[in-house]
């Protein structure tokens, strides 16, 4: 599939601190991909890089193939942005301030209050919205020229579930239909539920990367279940610990097999084994044991 964001090798210095030291990430046509880390950790300053409103110090950055800080108008013509802080005119109603971006624009999209369900919120001023709905007028802007490239940050910071679900469809919908999306957020279930690939920052540098299932499938999983009647955790075939609800956990690389070795060990003594859940690790836990990686 064609390559829609390529990042090469990025640097970016804010004085003595280097906030990006060499980050290397690419996202294919039409794909969702989610750039996540902790907060600090350089994903707003990539995509202001990418976004051509910062400059990079280092490496090389191409976004349908053109470069943010050289070709920035070609660029903006097939790139939609939600950052992190929207400019609003606080005093224009809703409607006005889509009238006023869709003048910029030769065939702008018309349904974009309806499509991010703020079309009860037509009449009313910027300045009155929530917080949750800026963030939704922010996303109507963006998609207001059909763009072929969405580079949305934290798109669902503040919204109540009911929007962020919304929302979720929507940008489901939108890569359906070949818009290549890059996000960042703090809600991994999101990232999780969303992207077909992903990129963890961590102090300016990428710790992991790839297809979501490729890199939550390597990190192993865990097999739990009830612990068994009158067996000691020690007499069990593989290591294993409780969790805070009493369940017996087995952290290991391949949760299938340890799935059939614990049931071939229960079978042989003949005890059951009770609420057995085979599972790949979850993006939270991948995320909190590199985390937990880097400060060793
Ligand atoms: N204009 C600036 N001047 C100096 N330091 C900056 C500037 N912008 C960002 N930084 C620093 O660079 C680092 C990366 O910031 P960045 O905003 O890219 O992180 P982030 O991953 O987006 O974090 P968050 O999740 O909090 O939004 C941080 O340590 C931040 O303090």
């Amino acid at each position: 599939m064609a390559t829609a964001i390529a990042v090469h090798d990025l640097r970016k210095r804010y004085g003595d601190f280097e906030a990006l030291k060499g980050v290397s990430f690419e996202v294919a046509q039409g794909e969702i991909f989610a750039l996540l880390g902790a907060n600090g950790a350089g994903k707003t300053t990539t995509m202001e890089i990418l976004t051509g409103f910062r400059r990079p110090d280092g490496g090389s950055v191409r976004v349908l193939g053109l470069d943010p800080a050289r070709d920035l108008a070609r660029l903006r013509r097939h790139t939609g942005v939600m950052l992190q802080e929207a400019g609003f005119f606080p005093d224009l109603t809703v409607a006005q301030t889509v009238r006023t971006w869709q003048t910029f624009l030769t065939a702008p999209r018309r349904d974009v209050l309806e499509v991010t369900g703020l079309e009860g919120k037509a009449d009313t001023k910027v300045r009155q919205l929530s917080g949750g709905e800026k963030r939704r007028l922010d996303l109507a802007l963006a998609l207001l020229g059909r763009p072929r490239v969405l580079f949305l940050d934290e798109p669902t910071a503040g919204m109540d579930p009911q929007a962020r679900r919304a929302t979720w469809n929507l940008i489901g919908e939108l890569s359906a239909e070949g818009t290549t999306v890059l996000l960042t957020t703090h809600y991994l279930e999101e990232a999780q539920r969303l992207a077909a690939s992903l990129a963890i920052l961590n102090g300016g540098t990428v710790v992991a990367s790839g297809s979501m299932a490729g890199t939550l499938a390597g990190r192993g999983g865990r097999v739990c279940f009830e612990p068994p009647d009158g067996a000691p955790l020690d007499e069990l075939p593989l290591p294993a610990v409780l969790d805070e609800n009493g369940r017996v956990v087995c952290r290991t690389a391949d949760p299938d097999l340890a799935a059939q070795t614990l049931l071939g060990w229960a079978a042989e003594r003949g005890v059951p084994l009770r609420g057995l859940e085979v599972r790949s690790a979850t993006l939270e836990e991948l995320f909190l044991d590199l985390a937990e990686e880097g400060t060793r």
